[in-house]
């Protein structure tokens, strides 16, 4: 399984509650997305920095995202959809800014 994960930023002049609102707009438009095996997106609710290892102090973020491939072969489908290139320019409306983590196995 490929599992992309992203740091999701609201743009500076949307307020939290619009921005939760796309969030969800966007989850739901996520189950029309061809290839695309499963799209969660989660609100930040707290960023604690009373760390036991030293504090990586990075964002603050607004949401977390991911994104589930069966495969590279999926993967490829995905990139190539209509539906995926619609639901990337609603991306576009409500995300400020994006880091995204490819992610793999530990076994
Ligand atoms: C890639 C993505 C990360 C996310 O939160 O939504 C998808 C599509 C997009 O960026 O619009």
């Amino acid at each position: 399984m490929i599992r992309i994960v992203y740091l999701l930023v609201r743009p500076e002049h949307m307020s939290p509650e619009k921005f939760a609102e796309e969030c969800r707009v966007h989850y739901d438009m996520s189950h029309d997305v061809p290839a695309l095996y499963k799209y969660e997106v989660r609100l930040v609710d707290r960023e604690p920095k009373d760390t036991h290892v030293p504090y990586l102090g990075v964002g603050p973020f607004d949401a977390v995202a991911e994104c589930w491939f069966e495969s590279e072969e999926k993967y490829q489908e995905y990139l190539k959809s209509s539906v995926r290139k619609q639901w990337f320019e609603h991306g576009k409306s409500f995300i400020g800014k994006l880091k995204p983590i490819i992610t793999r196995d530990v076994h």
